[in-house]
Order: structure tokens, then C-alpha cells, then sequence
């Protein structure tokens, strides 16, 4: 298997907080990964990290063989890396589709002047956007709902969108930053399944955080555990489930 990401002893510092220590992570081409551990782990610290947000303050990000060193997040997702965030983001007064097409853009091939000098081409190019922007939508259960405007979505719909608008830009690695926080037991089966099928159809690497235990160990293939900004076990969901540490530090004692 070929490495898509690798995190190399990264350490991020906030004044005297070390939110992420030594972190060592490695994630392969078409790997779905879990990310768990607290709150306050450092998990979207390592989100954060891995798009560009902050810089770590030690260590080493490698994303397809090439260092992140530097580069802002718009690069970041040009790269390759697209992430749904924790509160969701969208662009709540535009409609649905506007909310996928505009992800399109960020990697359309032209420029403006370009734009107004080939309208011919920008028509035709508008056409296979707003075309891949319904095709998306439909595989997220969201084709009726194509005009709405983002915020009058249930929050669920909300949820699924905000992956839908992180699959236009076109990654190779998806970050999900707990896709499933507050949806009900039916809606996060369904995203289960819509989460298993675009990792395939779309030959994705997929790194989840999730506090849904069950989510998590039914569709990652590897699973690491943050605590207090340390990773504290990492492997295959039967060992991370047995592993002692994991039982003390994030389920309480209760597995
Ligand atoms: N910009 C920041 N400035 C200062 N401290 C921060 C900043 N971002 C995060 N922290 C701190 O870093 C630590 C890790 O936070 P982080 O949000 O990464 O945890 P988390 O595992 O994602 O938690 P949760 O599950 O609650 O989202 C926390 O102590 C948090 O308060």
C-alpha cells in the first residue's frame, strides 16, 4: 500500500498547552481511519494541522510525498485534502447547489478575464459543474432539495451537504470532523453506508473523528486514540476495543 499522509512527531504549542505531542500517524491510499480519544485530545488540533489552519510547531506533514510546510489552506485543499468541520460550515444563504458548485470552481481552469474573453467555454464549463454538482447531490439524498437555501436544511441534510461540498474540490484524502454528531440512529446508518460507498466510488482516503463508538468501529479499518495530545494506542478496531489504556482513558471503563 502507497502512504498518502504521513505525521511525523508533530507537535502544536498554544502559549504553554502542548495540544498535540509527537503525534506519528500514517494514513495509505483508500485507508478509512477513526481519530478518537476526549475531548480536548487535540483531535481537531490534528484536522486543523493536516488542512493548514496552524503550522505545527515541531515535526513533519507529508501529503503525497510532497511537505505541507507552509502552505495555506487553499493550497492545501488544491493539493488534495478536503474536511467538514465540527460546527458546520456552509454558505447558509446560498442554495444547495450554489453550495456544491462553488467548491467546483476552486478548481476550475480559468480566470475571470478568461471567463469573460471565452464565454463559450465557461458556458460549457458551468454546464459539467452544475451537472456534477446534482450528481453529487443525489448521492447524498439531496437532489429535491437542489434550490433550498443551506440553512433552512434539517440538520442532518446540513451535515450530509457539507460532505457532498468537501467531495467537489476533489480530494484524494477527506477529513470528517464528527459526521454524525446529531443525527439520529437511522440517519448515521445511512451515512455509514454513504461514507463506505464514496471511499470507494471515489477511491478516497478517508480520516474520521467520531464520538459514535459504533460508527467508528464498524467502518474503520484502523483506529488511533488520542489523549491529552498523545496518541496512546493505535490499530485495528478489535485491539483498540480490548487495549486497556483506551478502556481508562476513553471509554470510561465500560468496554
Ligand atoms: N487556537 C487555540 N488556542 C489555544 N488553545 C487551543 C486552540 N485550539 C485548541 N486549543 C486547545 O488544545 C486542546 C485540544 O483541543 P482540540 O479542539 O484539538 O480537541 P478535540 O480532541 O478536538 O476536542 P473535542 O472533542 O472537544 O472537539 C484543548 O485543550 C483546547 O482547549
Amino acid at each position: 500500500m502507497s502512504i498518502l499522509l504521513e505525521a511525523k512527531e508533530v507537535s502544536k504549542m498554544f502559549g504553554g498547552l502542548k495540544a498535540v505531542s509527537n503525534f506519528d500517524m500514517t494514513i495509505n491510499k483508500g485507508e478509512l481511519i477513526g481519530l478518537i480519544g476526549p475531548n480536548g485530545a487535540g483531535k481537531t488540533t490534528a484536522f486543523n494541522l493536516f488542512t493548514g489552519v496552524y503550522q505545527p510547531t515541531t515535526g513533519v506533514i507529508n501529503f503525497a510525498g510532497k511537505s505541507l510546510k507552509g502552505m495555506k489552506p487553499s493550497q492545501i485543499t488544491q493539493r488534495g485534502i478536503a474536511r467538514t468541520f465540527q460546527n458546520i460550515r456552509l454558505f447558509s444563504e446560498l442554495s444547495v447547489l450554489d453550495n456544491v458548485k462553488i467548491a467546483y470552481h476552486t478548481h476550475l481552469k480559468y480566470n475571470l478575464a478568461e471567463a469573460v474573453l471565452r464565454v463559450g467555454r465557461y458556458m460549457k464549463e458551468e454546464k459539467r459543474i452544475e451537472e456534477a454538482g446534482r450528481e453529487l447531490l443525489k448521492i447524498f439524498k439531496l437532489e429535491d432539495k437542489a434550490d433550498e437555501i443551506a440553512k433552512n436544511l434539517p440538520y442532518g441534510a446540513q451535515r450530509r451537504l457539507e460532505i457532498a461540498r468537501a467531495l467537489a474540490t476533489r480530494p484524494q484524502l477527506l477529513l470528517l470532523d464528527e459526521p454524525a454528531a446529531g443525527m439520529n440512529p437511522q440517519e448515521t446508518n445511512e451515512l455509514m453506508d454513504m461514507i463506505r460507498w464514496i471511499r470507494k466510488e471515489f477511491a478516497l482516503s478517508i480520516l474520521l473523528i467520531e464520538h459514535d463508538m459504533s460508527l467508528v468501529m464498524g467502518i474503520c479499518e484502523r483506529i488511533y486514540v488520542l489523549e491529552y495530545g498523545s496518541i496512546i494506542a493505535h490499530g485495528l478496531p478489535e485491539e483498540i476495543k480490548k487495549n486497556p489504556e483506551v478502556i481508562r482513558a476513553y471509554l470510561g471503563g465500560e468496554a
